[in-house]
């Protein structure tokens, strides 16, 4: 029986360029990736979404609407029971600058040079997507370098 783990990510995509975050620590350490983590009991997503890429700060200064919603991905580990529901978000009008912590060393990337060889290796296959459209996916990882089945579907509405 499995247990649904919510996570969030959050992309800021500005034309010709991606800003993603080298994790540093725990989970994910050593690669490239969007910002986001675990939804704590009692916020809701984009509550959590917000908390973990907007330092404390400028939450208040950041308007609701500057991220939305754009993919929903189902990551299942072989031999682990938790599903880890990640609930991903484009910030298109965010023109902050980011700042390190602790977690994190942001860097901005062109679109055309993201570097997916230090990401997990499912962004190659959904980051086109997230681009363009809005998007479901389900990968099945084998440790956490294989994907041993997958399924990615452009939708209109999430
Ligand atoms: C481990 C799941 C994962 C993954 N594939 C396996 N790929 C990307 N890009 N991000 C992931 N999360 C995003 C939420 C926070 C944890 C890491």
């Amino acid at each position: 029986m499995f247990t649904n783990k919510l996570l969030t990510l959050v992309l800021v995509v500005q034309p010709g360029r991606v800003l993603l975050g080298m994790k540093k620590r725990w989970f994910g350490a050593g690669k490239w990736n969007g910002f986001g983590g675990k939804v704590q009991p009692g916020e809701t997503i984009e509550e959590a979404a917000r908390r973990l890429f907007l330092p404390e700060n400028c939450r208040r200064k950041v308007a609701s609407q500057w991220m939305h919603k754009i993919g929903n991905i189902t990551f299942e580990f072989i031999g682990e029971t938790e599903l880890l529901d990640t609930h991903v978000f484009r910030a298109d009008n965010y023109n902050g600058e980011p700042t390190e912590s602790d977690e994190m060393r942001p860097q901005w990337f062109d679109s055309d040079k993201i570097p997916f060889g230090q990401m997990w290796v499912d962004d190659i296959l959904w980051f086109p997507l997230m681009l363009q459209k809005k998007f479901f996916g389900y990968f099945k990882f084998q440790g956490h370098d294989l994907i041993i089945d997958h399924k990615l579907e452009e939708v209109e509405k999430l």
